[in-house]
């Protein structure tokens, strides 16, 4: 247990208990409680969203130079590092990811803030070609107040996502984490008042989404929502936004292929398959979940990637060991279940895993195997639904058009791998296949400074890449009068 104390909340500049239900984070390796904590009340939303709108209009926060601000944000990357331990396992016990991911995405978290420090820094306003005696420059400015709503899968590094652009950008943020998980909103906001946020300019209201999420969303005084979450909840505030007219961003879900062509590099292609669906449990947007293999190398390699799969190290998260940690809740392992059930109703058959592990303890947490299914076709339900778990779909094909044409049936389109030595084949392939993020020869690398999102169903907009900090500014455009020549009308 991390605190046997209710922990409190900064709701608009004070750290204080939420006025929702008390409730428990449990750790999912073992259920067991990690924390306390009341949840975020609809009166903590409006007291939050009222002062972080004074917090942005009166703190001075949005008016400092962008040298200034690039400099708190630099602190935050570098309290982040100080921490980074403490939170890599805080992390761990929120969410149930091994150790080593955990490390990983704290790392990345600090780097974000990093580099939108640098990015606020270097951020020059453009001057625009003249059409007349006027000089014109199109200008950024903060927007106020703005929301942040992320998942439970990876939160420390969804979360400096969205705060270290939109506090770059002057902006007054309040965080909605997913209920299960809210420990590092917690941290950051934490950190973020140690380096000199203004109080009031970050809160967090962990709570349930469909109570508090709904209501951050809808509140007039919210002027942006970056929502990362599933596409039915994403489809739900883009309603609310087009009813209030806000500008929104959704990183939504996927259904990834990952494309093994013959002449690829097997020992690579069998780990980068491995890695690309199994990491993080497969609790990953990008999972790459549906594997299509050259029918001409199909068996061999299916079978290397499913003794593979049998043998990557499923366990305890705290080990530096472990490969695959525990799914996040009893209920999403019970949905897993019933999706491997229905692949098996479909005429699918399991290769590998399909059952909870046994023994060392495992039966107490919530674990699933690593988990291959055969036999289906692109058009069954679980090769075209988010599954969101350790589950891989594989599929034979026979040309590059059936290849493409298969790839890209789904309604996602997050991301995409191609396999392949031939340069000239895998640059016709990432160019044909539709997503937003295309690894050739590689799978699941982030780069925070190259743009990520989604089409169709997988989203709307772009975080990261220097553009991700104009996603929490409104432009501006400015003529400014060169001489004194009058205009139509003048005396008149
Ligand atoms: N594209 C990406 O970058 C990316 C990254 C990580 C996860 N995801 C997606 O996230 C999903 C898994 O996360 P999840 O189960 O937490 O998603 P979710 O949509 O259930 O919840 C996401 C967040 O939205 C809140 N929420 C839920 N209902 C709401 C409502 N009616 N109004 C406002 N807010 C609401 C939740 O409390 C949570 O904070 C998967 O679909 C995954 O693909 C996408
Ligand atoms: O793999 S995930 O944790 O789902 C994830 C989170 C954030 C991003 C955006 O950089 C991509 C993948």
């Amino acid at each position: 247990m991390i605190s046997t104390e209710l922990l409190p909340l900064p709701i608009g500049g004070e750290w204080r208990l939420g006025g929702g239900d008390a409730y428990e984070s449990l750790y999912p390796a073992t259920g067991e409680p990690i924390a306390r904590l009341k949840a975020a009340s609809i009166a903590d939303v409006d007291e939050a969203i009222v002062r972080a709108d004074k917090a942005f209009r009166t703190s001075g926060w949005a008016q400092k130079l962008p040298h200034e601000r690039a400099a708190v944000l630099h602190r935050v990357a570098q309290l982040i590092r100080e921490e980074a331990e403490t939170l890599a396992q805080k992390q761990r016990l929120d969410n149930g990811k091994p150790i080593n991911e955990t490390r990983a995405l704290v790392a990345s978290a600090a780097g974000t803030f990093q580099f939108f420090a640098a990015a606020l820094e270097t951020l020059e306003e453009t001057i625009t070609p003249s059409r007349g005696p006027y000089v014109t420059m199109s200008v950024h400015e903060p927007m106020g107040v703005v929301a942040a709503i992320t998942p439970w899968n990876s939160p420390i590094a969804s979360e400096a996502q969205k705060l270290a652009p939109a506090l770059a950008a002057g902006n007054a943020v309040i965080v909605k984490p997913a209920e299960v998980t809210p420990l590092m909103a917690l941290e950051l906001a934490r950190l973020c008042e140690k380096a000199g946020v203004p109080k009031g300019i970050v809160s967090v209201l962990p709570g349930k989404g469909s109570l508090i999420g709904d209501a951050i969303a809808r509140h007039p005084m919210v002027k942006r929502v970056s929502f990362t979450g599933g596409t039915t909840t994403g489809k739900h505030i883009a309603h609310i936004a087009a009813d209030k007219m806000m500008p929104v961003s959704l990183e939504l879900g996927g259904k990834s292929p990952t494309m093994v062509l013959e002449d690829a590099d097997l020992d690579h292609a069998v780990n980068g398959v491995l890695y690309g669906i199994f990491s993080s449990s497969g609790e990953s947007c990008i999972a790459g979940s549906r594997l299509f293999v050259a029918r001409s190398i199909y068996d061999e390699f299916v079978t290397r990637v499913a003794e593979a799969a049998k043998a990557l190290r499923v366990g305890d998260p705290a080990s530096e060991r472990t490969q695959m940690g525990p799914l996040i809740t009893a209920r999403h392992r019970e949905s897993i279940e019933r999706y491997v059930e229905l692949g098996v109703s479909e005429g699918g058959h399991i290769r590998t895993g399909g059952v909870r592990p046994h023994g060392d303890g495992l039966e107490r947490g919530y674990f699933y195997t690593p988990t291959i299914l055969e036999g289906l076709s692109n058009n069954a339900r679980i090769s075209q639904e988010e599954i969101f778990g350790p589950v891989l779909v594989a599929m034979p094909f026979d040309s590059e058009e059936q290849l493409i044409e298969q790839a890209n049936d789904s309604v996602y389109a997050l991301a995409a791998g191609v396999w392949s030595r031939d340069f000239k084949r895998a640059w016709r392939l990432g160019r044909a296949v539709q997503a937003g993020t295309v690894w050739i020869n590689t799978y699941k690398q982030f780069s925070v400074s190259t743009p990520f999102g989604g089409w169709r169903d997988s989203g709307l907009g772009r975080e990261k890449g220097r553009e991700g900090i104009f996603q929490y500014m409104e432009q501006k455009s400015m003529y400014w009068g060169t001489n004194e020549q009058p205009l139509p009308w003048a005396n008149q």
